[in-house]
């Protein structure tokens, strides 16, 4: 294997995963998801299969209810009216817009807490090197950049070799050009761990280029579903990705006249990391 001149691992494109339809073989499985803030219905019955390995981006209008969904499957909403079953694996890692360090512990000591494991330091400078901040373990968080931050998030939820990653806009708040790089660097982790990945996005180029598979929520349920074939996702299909664009403005209610041009270009994967 190559390395990248940022310390990433260089990996083959995986394979397509296989979607589950009937829940048995999935890693997530999400039957008849009901949830409410008061009288509110904001989930009005999601069924969702994620299969293990596959990277599924969840799309839809602010407000439909990503982030609920989101935070149901990572088990973070206890405190929420509701009913439904939800299968998720043992292990779960959350990455959200935010990096959520901690401010006064180094970048090293983020990434390691909580493990108890005897090599943890060792598989921590290891996860680090994997997003390309070998040597900046001893830093503190506001030393690094946004994006660095958002790696240093990644490697402390991959160094948990989670079987489903989430992760809520994990680069919403990122500049263009690090959206992309952080683009290539996410497929190249998720390459090399294969965890099955729920991703929640506003950016319908960011669903097409990074997954197999695109849900859009509406009004509390899963409307459409699209498969993405590798090549409309690496761009080399250049019809097949503006006609499935378009497809998904259209389920989100945006006019493609009126929806902002693509800020990635035509193989995202290929900008230099
Ligand atoms: N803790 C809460 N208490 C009350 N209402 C809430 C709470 N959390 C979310 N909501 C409401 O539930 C709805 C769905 O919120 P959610 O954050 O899931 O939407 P979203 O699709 O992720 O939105 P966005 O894309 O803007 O982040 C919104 O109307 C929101 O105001």
């Amino acid at each position: 294997m190559a390395a990248h001149p940022g310390g990433l691992t260089a990996v083959a494109p995986r394979p397509a995963a296989t979607p589950s339809s009937n829940g048995a073989d999935s890693a997530v499985s999400v039957r008849d998801l009901v949830r409410s803030f008061g009288p509110k219905g904001v989930l009005n019955g999601v069924d969702l299969d994620i299969a293990p390995g596959e990277f599924v981006a969840l799309l839809g209008p602010s407000g439909c209810g990503k982030s609920t969904l989101l935070r149901a499957l990572a088990g973070l909403d206890h405190d929420v009216r509701g009913s439904g079953v939800i299968s998720v694996p043992d292990r779960v890692s959350v990455v959200f817009q935010d990096s959520r360090l901690l401010p006064w512990d180094t970048v090293l000591g983020n990434v390691t807490l909580g493990l108890r494991e005897h090599d943890a330091e060792s598989r921590a400078r290891r996860a680090l090197a994997e997003v390309g901040l070998a040597g900046r373990e001893k830093a503190w968080p506001h030393e690094l950049s946004g994006g660095e931050q958002q790696r240093v998030a990644l490697a402390r939820s991959l160094v948990r070799e989670p079987q489903l990653l989430l992760a809520d806009e994990p680069f919403g708040a990122l500049d263009a050009l690090t959206r992309i790089r952080m683009h290539g660097l996410l497929q190249d982790l998720v390459a090399a761990h294969r965890p099955a990945v729920l991703l929640v996005t506003h950016d319908v180029d960011e669903a097409i280029a990074l997954a197999d598979r695109i849900v859009v929520l509406d009004h509390g349920r899963i409307a459409t579903v699209r498969t993405v074939a590798p090549e409309i996702g690496s761009s080399a299909d250049a019809a097949g990705h503006e006609a499935l664009r378009r497809d998904l403005l259209t389920a989100l209610g945006v006019e493609a006249a009126h929806a902002p041009e693509p800020v990635h270009p035509a193989q995202p994967a290929a900008v230099g990391r």
